[in-house]
């Protein structure tokens, strides 16, 4: 059972409302200046990845009250209860066991009675067989060629994890061209069709239910387009394989049932590229090198269940999230990777905590009275930094940021890595101290303006500083680290699901627009005048009707 407590009832919650009053009254540079270890006691780490939170406006008080707040809401018995297999996704009587995909111990994880982990395995070994073959060139398409190129089709969970690690693992990437078709926009498809040859294709069509609409569609023209090519049906269990819940779904469409890879609906959609939706990982990267990802999340996972809350990274970038969240009203929460590898990082997360904890119904089925899950954005720095600093620097808005780099680059190419360095590091600190008038003035007095000219301009050139970020510097990008940097995101999403005692695993607010669509499909494919909805949208499809 999940704790139910409200946290704005708790003692902590009230010591934490008196306590912000003290600390909005101090600046970030003043507590730097007033505390030069601020660092050490700010910042933690785990084997290659090292936390600084002492950019946040925080003190040792805060830390324990916030900490304090975790244990009033039930935290422990939560991360229990979670990585026991009780069905803590209750709306839809589920268990959530992410955990059990990269459980490296192997120690048994009961559902209803039953270890999942021998099923685990056994899938775990069919992607390897699978995709040695796959990869060795020994598996052929139907005219006797080898696999040169994959096409995973799914959207959602099914798409944005494999995108985003495949990306940030290309380093590690194989002579395999992977290409991800998600959108049911025709164009999707279409160009990624236009760049393969079906006899040398593989094609995934990565569906939890699979029943989405976008990817079957998509999965139906590959095979049309397959067909269409002189293959014949048989040659389909050649080229298309299934990554999916439904084994009946699967064997509708035509997809042979050896070449479907299970997964199990204890796997959340958005949290599943550690299951057989990560085959196109595998493809990609090696079955070697996925095991790392897996086990780099496995430690990860020990580290979030054992490790003493002060020493927790996962539950303290909880924390400060909530600290930001529910006391500085903050709306947003910048993902800023400084590694043109991670550039799909913030895109993953955005489906990974708004779907999450985008709730505003508590466990107890009524409205919550606080703010949940923040906007989740961002893009790699430097081109943010030419893009969307200037209001993270200068706007209205209080705009927490994740700054995330490594230190060793995978393309260590004459100074590149130091400039992008020296940006991630100087941006924290702008951000942090900011530029007082007096600076300002001093250094227009340098460059020889006027009083009058300097009297204009200085205003504009002032920055007020005091902009919290969290500084995530990780040692090099493998598929270890990586693992562990997704799984520390996924385990911080939790503890705030916790917190706000919402329900993270399910996703109920994205059926409404699904079942609108279902209804209005049939509308667009007459030409009749449409009256059934509001003006609105009676009004756009009669106008799209009328230019199509
Ligand atoms: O994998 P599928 O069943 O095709 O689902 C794909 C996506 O569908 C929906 O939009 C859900 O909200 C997502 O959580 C899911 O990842």
């Amino acid at each position: 059972m999940l704790p139910n407590i409200d946290f704005t009832t708790t003692q902590a919650y009230k010591y934490l409302t008196d306590h912000f009053i003290d600390i909005v009254a101090k600046s970030l540079k003043e507590l730097f200046d007033t505390d030069n270890e601020r660092f050490e006691k700010f910042s933690l780490q785990f084997e290659d990845i090292l936390l600084d939170y002492s950019k946040n406006r925080v003190d040792e008080e805060t830390i324990a009250l916030l900490i304090q707040l975790a244990r009033e809401c039930g935290v422990n018995k939560a991360i229990e209860a979670m990585f026991s297999g009780e069905k803590i996704n209750v709306t839809e009587g589920r268990p959530v066991l992410h955990i059990a995909l990269r459980n490296q111990s192997n120690s048994p994880i009961l559902v209803d009675g039953k270890d999942v982990m021998p099923d685990v395995n056994r899938v775990l070994q069919q992607m390897k067989d699978f995709s040695d073959k796959i990869i060795s060139g020994e598996w052929k398409g139907y005219t006797g060629k080898a696999i040169t190129d994959v096409v995973n089709i799914g959207i959602g969970g099914s798409d944005l994890g494999p995108v985003m690690v495949t990306e940030a693992l290309k380093p590690y990437k194989n002579h395999l061209n992977l290409h991800f078709v998600s959108n049911v926009d025709g164009t999707h498809i279409v160009e990624t069709l236009k760049k393969v040859n079906p006899e040398t294709t593989l094609f995934l069509i990565a569906s939890k239910t699979f029943t989405t609409q976008e990817t079957m569609g998509n999965a139906h023209s590959a095979r049309d387009w397959f067909i269409n090519a002189g293959a014949q049906q048989e040659d389909v269990a050649k080229h298309f394989a299934a990554l999916s819940t439904n084994a009946d779904g699967v064997a509708k469409f035509g997809i042979d049932t050896a070449n479907m890879f299970e997964f199990w609906d204890w796997v959340g959609g958005r949290y599943s590229l550690w299951s057989a939706i990560g085959l196109s990982i595998v493809l990609s990267i090696g079955f070697d090198n996925f095991k790392q990802l897996l086990a780099g999340a496995h430690a990860m996972d020990e580290h979030f269940k054992t490790a003493p809350f002060e020493q927790n990274l996962p539950l303290t970038l909880a924390l400060i999230g909530i600290w930001h969240n529910n006391f500085f009203e903050a709306e947003t929460q910048a993902i800023l990777p400084y590694d043109q590898y991670l550039h799909r990082f913030a895109a993953y997360f955005q489906q990974g905590d708004m779907e999450s904890n985008g709730k505003h119904v508590d466990r107890n089925g009524k409205h919550v009275e606080y703010q949940t899950g923040p906007v989740i954005w961002g893009e790699p720095g430097t081109n943010g930094q030419h893009a969307f600093y200037q209001l993270i620097h200068q706007g209205t808005k209080l705009i927490p940021c994740d700054f995330i780099a490594p230190a060793q680059s995978h393309n260590p190419l004459g100074e590149h890595h130091q400039m992008l360095l020296s940006n991630f590091f100087a941006q924290t600190e702008a951000l942090m101290n900011g530029k007082t008038e007096d600076v300002v003035i001093d250094e227009l007095k340098k460059a020889g303006k006027s009083d009058e000219e300097i009297a204009k301009i200085a205003p504009f050139k002032v920055f007020e500083g005091n902009r919290p970020t969290n500084s995530i510097l990780v040692k090099k990008i493998t598929p270890y680290t990586l693992g562990s940097l997704i799984a520390m995101y996924e385990h911080k999403i939790f503890v705030q699901g916790i917190i706000w005692n919402i329900y993270s695993f399910d996703q109920w607010g994205v059926e409404l627009g699904k079942q609108l669509a279902g209804k209005i499909l049939p509308e667009l494919k007459t030409d009749a005048e449409v009256s059934s909805h509001d003006s609105s949208t009676n009004g756009l499809i009669n106008q799209y009707k009328a230019w199509r």
